[in-house]
Parts: structure tokens; sequence; C-alpha cells
């Protein structure tokens, strides 16, 4: 395929609200679109490394860098056929996952264009919809929670999702519970912020019915997380530590998880997310689409990803209005029934970058030419 042009912006965007997580609060979106440019068409790619290393050691910096040392030059010495070349084509070099992820979404994107089919429908997608779900940070007091969850329960969301640590955990969800009942579908998001040593604690959120807890234990380990799940009814969802099909399946042997969320960031693009979606099918782990506070063009790599058939859990995939006052895309990622988010049928990513909304919010540009 032809690839002549990439362009790399750094944008920061305020969100509408802080978001906190048991790593800390984050108020700005910081972060790098990528665009490949080829035969007329423009591909698109949202990093979604955050401004600090504390989900995973990625930042806008390093994912800048690697980018332009290592990833494009890279990109523009090889000939690339299809879009599954582009994770070979980075497999030697180790980790960067989000920053390799950005830049081959772009070539996704690109590829789609230049042969006129959907992203969803080349990955092999199977949905013309998607159920989503919202994930609900952590607020100064419990009451604050509850006020965002019924929120969005009004709004149709699927599944809600809350944000727990230490001292923030049974009463957020015993408060969630009396107040809006049990058939709320709800699970929790540690973050990696207990340790094995805090399993009794974690056994009592069995009483609440969760779907699932998402990455209780630490950001690395599979080991203790199976140990973990032994003693805990609620299923355990894996985020952080799987960055690979290879990890996923390790994980399964070792009964560290019963479901997986997969994040196009976190595990290099769209090529090891089928991988992981595909392994996780064959044995029977369903799977769900992760979020990271993305703007439309990474909501809108998520959708296509998340109309493949194993996709069965609601994802973290909101509407743009979740977090932003104007997004990046047109039209803005929005419901087409509550909580249901359509899978475009246009080419590509099939939503428009309006680069006039892009402007407002460059903060560092450049651009690098094959040759
Ligand atoms: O709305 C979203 O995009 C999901 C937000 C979210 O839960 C999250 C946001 C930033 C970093 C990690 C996570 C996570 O899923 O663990
Ligand atoms: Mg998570």
């Amino acid at each position: 395929m032809i690839i002549e042009r990439v362009r790399l912006q750094q944008l920061k965007v305020a969100y509408k609200a802080p978001f906190e997580t048991s790593f800390g609060r984050s108020e700005e979106k910081d972060f790098i679109l990528v665009s490949v440019y080829g035969d007329g068409a423009i591909g698109y790619g949202e990093s979604v490394a955050m401004s600090h290393p504390v989900y995973n050691e990625e930042t806008s910096g390093t994912v800048w860098y690697m980018l332009e040392n290592f990833l494009i030059p890279k990109l523009f010495a090889s000939d690339v056929t299809e879009p599954e070349d582009v994770s070979r084509l980075f497999a030697p070099i180790r980790r960067n996952y989000m920053a390799k992820a950005a830049i081959e979404e772009a070539v996704w994107d690109l590829h789609c264009k230049q042969q006129g089919i959907s992203l969803a429908s080349r990955l092999g997608g199977v949905k013309q919809t998607i159920d989503v779900g919202v994930s609900i940070g952590i607020e100064a007091t419990v009451e604050q929670v509850l006020q965002n969850v019924e929120r969005f329960l009004a709004e149709g969301y699927k599944k809600i999702k809350v944000k727990i640590k230490p001292g923030f955990d049974i009463q957020v969800i015993e408060a969630i519970r009396k107040r809006f009942g049990s058939d709320v579908p709800l699970m929790a998001d540690a973050n990696s912020a207990y340790t094995l040593e805090q399993a009794d604690l974690l056994k009592e959120l069995d009483s609440y019915g969760l779907m699932m807890i998402e990455q209780p234990l630490a950001h690395d380990d599979i080991i203790d997380h199976a140990k973990l799940q032994k003693q805990l009814k609620t299923p355990i969802c894996l985020d952080e530590s799987i960055h690979s099909a290879e990890d996923a399946r390790k994980a399964i042997e070792l009964g560290s998880c019963k479901i997986i969320n997969i994040k196009l960031g976190r595990v290099g693009g769209h090529a090891e997310s089928k991988k992981i979606h595909d392994v996780c099918e064959r044995h029977g782990i369903p799977v769900w689409c992760g979020g990271m506070l993305e703007m439309g063009v990474g909501r809108a790599h998520n959708i296509a990803l998340t109309s493949l058939s194993n996709f069965t859990i609601p994802g973290d995939t909101s509407a743009s209005s979740r977090y932003w006052e104007q997004d990046i895309v047109e039209p803005s990622v929005a419901f087409i029934a509550p909580g249901m988010l359509a899978v475009p049928a246009g080419d590509g990513i099939g939503y428009e970058v309006n680069e006039r909304n892009v402007r407002n919010y460059v903060v560092r540009e450049a651009e690098w030419t094959s040759r």
C-alpha cells in the first residue's frame, strides 16, 4: 500500500470534569494524533498514553520519541501490503505498545479508505451495533459517585463500572446496590490498588453480585490473580497484565481471570487485539473493549474492534459527550438508542476528522515524508 507522509500532532484538551483512578487524578487529556497520508486518503490513529507514566510506562513524550526515531522510519523503510504487516514489522522493538498502536491504527484506517471498505468489516466484525457501558471515577464522596451513576443510568448505559481503591471500595458498591438495586449491571475496577494480603476484603465484594472485578492486583501479575480467583466467586477481569495473545493464553491457562478487557493501545493495535479476541473466544473467555478516555478517533477504532463476535460484554466506549464539549470527529460519537452505538459502514473508521477542531487543541506538530 502507498504511504507517503506521516504527521504527528500533540493535543491538549480539558475534560468536562476531572477523572480519578487509584493511580491519580487527570484534568486534561494530552495525546498524540497520528495522520498517515497515501494515495489521496488520510488514515488516523490516536495514542492513548497519558501525560504521566502511571497506568503504564508510556507518556505522550515517549510515544512521540518512539514514533519519530523508530516506528515512522521503520514504516517508511518497508513494504507494507496489508495492515497486518505493521505489527510484524514492529515486533523486534520491545513494548512501547501505545506508540505502536497509534500508527498501526492509522495504517488500518488508511488501508480501508484506499480499498473503500469499512474498518469493522476488514477486521472481521459481525455486529452492526454495539452495547456500551460507562466508567465512573473516584470522587470526594460516595454521594457524588451515586449522582454520577444515576445520571449515566438515565442516559441508558448498559454497564456501570466504578473505580475503587483501598478506603473507597465496599462502601461505594454497597451504596450503589442500596440506591439502585441488584439488577444494575455493575463492576469495579481497582487499577492494581490491592495485594493478595487484602483477599479477605476483596472476598466481601462477592456478596454484591458484581459482573467482575477488574485488575485488583499488580499491573504485571498473573500468578497472584490466579490465587485470588480461586478464592473469589466474582470473576476477575484482567486489564493492565495483558499485552499480547501469549499473555492472554498464559493467564487463561493459569486461571488468573475469567474475562479480559482488550485495549488497542495496551496491546499494540488491531492485529494483536484480534489475536487476543480469538484466543479468548477459543477458550470461552468473553472480552470487552476497554477505554483510555479517548477522543473520537480512538473511540471510532474501539467501535470497529468491538464489532467482533466475542465482544459480548458492554465496553467502556461511551459517547463523546461523556468527556468532551467538542470532539475532533464528525459526527461526534452518539447513541442511536440508549446505551447503543452504531458500527459505521463508511470507509475506514467511518468518522470524519474535523481539522479545524483539531487546530484548537494542537500544542506541537511535525511531519515526515517517505522517499
Ligand atoms: O471511559 C474510559 O475511557 C475508561 C476509563 C478507564 O477506566 C481508564 C482510564 C484511564 C486509565 C485506565 C482506565 C482503565 O480502564 O483502567
Ligand atoms: Mg482498567
